[in-house]
């Protein structure tokens, strides 16, 4: 047969020119869809020979291999996978434009984007070569066929075909490199050893780079012995019953990059209507830029065991960004890029499973591993509370994986919700809590009422608990309270009431010349019923918003928040109160004791003093009048 020469279909033609002139930065991805269509090429000579034994002689062993001639610019690709027939050359390499290509004529033709974008979102399979070859030739014979072909073409207008005499199945394909930088770097060993690694690092088959001979001291041409690129087991792609721990612990040291053992893992392989496979670890450290805006989202992403990209955010929502590990889809095209994943169903189906899957891996170690969930809380606890925060998934699962510091927990002990609910003492209806500074939350005087009640709070301490608590309302069919909120409501006996409504009377005038004072920073003085052994405190009035909120706000440099005024309220049964009363009563001066007191209400709950002089030298002026 003569040499036949053939146009490409129009939209290849369009595809190629603008391949030839790409500037498109990562052009290393040629190689990626040379190795992987030479994987698919063998997977398919394996898959026929199942059923037809003479199509894979027995001992072949099926390989990719690759070379580089560094002075001929020349980089050849070379497999022994399924070849291709004339037919088959003229519909795959020319005429037939395949699915990515489509896409990306569509898209070049309905967007005005540039067209260095598409390339990567789209990518284009073997055509992608024209980025970096002037020339490329592609010598095949097809298993169970006897006549080769060779393809050649300048990625222009037309491509030709002639027969060529081979005894060899597969597919041996030379890009003849163009003559810029960036092209003479493919034509290097380093660089190609580095690209195959980073990309194709876990393919099945074995990919062999073959060195160029180099002329030693007496200028004989010496052969360098093939070296293999890939020995990279993909570990989630074997069962779980085949990796031991060791195994499972050295792959998380790998792709984290960390140098400590994972506090827990969970593998899995889906199948059905899709096909993925997953291994992800939760670290037992939290990694190092967790608090970074740009902190890594730690999932690989694999296509049919390609690598394509680190950080896949889609994967995974931001509040499980310590997670670390792999996915690897078999239903995905290779050429998905970051645009194209974040509405694609595949991987909104890989998502759900995948954080499902986290999920049940942090509640087994809860529930196996009391003081080891713990340590792992304090370390990433605080990550997983954004989980409540503008996030109304996952709720119940996140709910029981929470714990917490209270009035009743002691050393590294915590408290879930559920063990909390469970030693509730009876009659406290709801579940209670107080957010607030973490060095004086403890010493708060709003908890003594209930620590005398026998009542437990939640304390918190964490930048996020406010916001957290804005979303988190219940657990199962009790409420959450805020103590630092509103009016205490705890049951209380007929006599109890019958002492609170007297007591409104005998200190109204004590609370009215408190008010006149102290009118600048307080909105209402009243008499207290949650305070023991404190003279007073501040409590927020139900719709206000937090002194803890208020002092985030302006840690992160709001201005101009409207003056929140609070509420004072009063201990009845504390002498420095009663003796308040009595100077009320007689109409005399509280001198510095307003002061005194607000600013003392103020430090127990850890709270800047808005003037700390002024409350000084009230103080002083108080304990001075007690030593004379
Ligand atoms: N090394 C090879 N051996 C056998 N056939 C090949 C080889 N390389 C390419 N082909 C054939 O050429 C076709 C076109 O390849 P191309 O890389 O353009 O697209 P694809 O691999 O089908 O799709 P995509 O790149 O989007 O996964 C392949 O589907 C395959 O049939």
């Amino acid at each position: 047969m003569a040499t036949e020469k053939m146009e490409f279909q129009t939209e290849v033609r369009d595809m190629l020119n603008l391949m030839i002139n790409s500037l498109y930065s990562n052009k290393e991805i040629f190689l990626r869809e040379l190795v992987s269509n030479a994987a698919d090429a063998l997977d398919k000579r394996r898959f026929l020979s199942l059923s037809n034994s003479s199509l894979l002689p027995v001992g072949t062993q099926l390989r990719i291999d690759i070379s580089v001639n560094k002075e001929g610019k020349r980089l050849i690709v070379e497999d022994n996978g399924i070849g291709m027939n004339k037919e088959d050359l003229i519909n795959c390499l020319g005429t037939i434009a395949r699915s990515g290509t489509k896409n990306f004529i569509k898209n070049l033709k309905d967007a005005d984007k540039s067209s260095v974008d598409l390339i990567g979102q789209f990518g284009v399979g073997f055509y992608s070569v024209f980025m970096v070859a002037k020339k490329v030739e592609v010598l095949t014979l097809k298993a169970g066929e006897t006549q080769g072909y060779l393809w050649s073409s300048e990625g222009t207008g037309d491509f030709e075909i002639s027969e060529a005499p081979l005894d060899k199945v597969g597919t041996k394909i030379t890009l003849y490199l163009k003559d810029d930088e960036d092209a003479d770097d493919f034509a290097s060993e380093w660089k190609i050893k580095d690209i195959v690694q980073k990309y194709s690092g876990f393919v099945s088959y074995g990919i062999y780079f073959h060195p160029e001979a180099t002329k030693n001291d007496k200028g004989e041409l010496e052969e360098k012995p093939e070296e293999r690129l890939n020995d990279k087991t993909a570990l989630w792609r074997q069962s779980e019953k085949e990796v031991t721990e060791e195994q499972y612990k050295d792959f998380y040291n790998v792709i984290s990059h960390e140098a400590d053992e994972p506090a827990a893992w969970s593998h899995s392989h889906a199948e059905g209507s899709q096909e993925f496979w997953s291994l992800v670890y939760i670290p037992s450290k939290a990694p190092f830029n967790i608090w970074h805006n740009d902190a890594l989202h730690g999932l690989k992403l694999y296509v049919k065991k390609v690598f394509i990209m680190d950080d896949c955010k889609d994967l995974l929502p931001p509040w499980l960004r310590f997670v670390r590990g792999v996915v690897d889809s078999e239903d995905l095209p290779l050429n998905v890029s970051r645009e194209i994943l974040q509405n694609n169903k595949i991987i909104t189906n890989i998502r759900k499973h995948v954080i499902k899957k986290v999920l049940d891996a942090l509640q087994n170690m809860a529930d196996k591993d009391v003081a080891k969930y713990n340590a792992w809380w304090r370390e990433l606890g605080m990550v997983l509370k954004e989980g409540f925060y503008m996030n109304w998934e996952h709720l119940d699962e996140l709910k029981k994986l929470l714990r917490f510091e209270s009035t009743k927990t002691e050393g590294d002990a915590l408290v879930s919700l559920d063990e909390y609910v469970k030693r509730m003492p009876e009659g406290q209806k709801e579940i209670y809590y107080l957010v607030g500074d973490k060095n004086a939350i403890k010493s708060n005087p709003m908890l003594e009422a209930f620590k005398a009640k026998g009542y437990e709070v939640l304390l918190m301490s964490d930048g996020i608990d406010e916001f957290m608590m804005s979303s988190l309302t219940e657990f199962g069919d009790k409420k959450f309270h805020d103590i630092s909120r509103g009016d205490v409501d705890f049951e209380k006996t007929e006599e109890e009431k019958k002492a609170e409504e007297e007591n409104k009377g005998i200190f109204k005038g004590l609370c009215e010349n408190l008010q006149k004072v102290l009118d600048e920073n307080i909105k209402e003085v009243r008499v207290s019923s949650r305070l023991k052994d404190s003279p007073c405190c501040l409590v927020t009035s139900e719709d206000a918003m937090s002194a803890q909120m208020e002092r985030m706000m302006k840690a992160m440099g709001q201005k101009n928040l409207p003056k929140s005024k609070r509420i004072l309220e009063i201990n009845p049964t504390h002498p420095i109160c009663e003796m308040l009363k009595k100077k009320a009563e007689a109409n005399e001066d509280l001198g510095d004791w307003p002061k005194a007191l607000y600013g003392q209400a103020l430090l127990a709950e850890g709270s800047p003093l808005p003037n700390p002089a002024e409350y000084v030298a009230a103080i002083t002026k108080l304990l001075t009048a007690s030593v004379k």
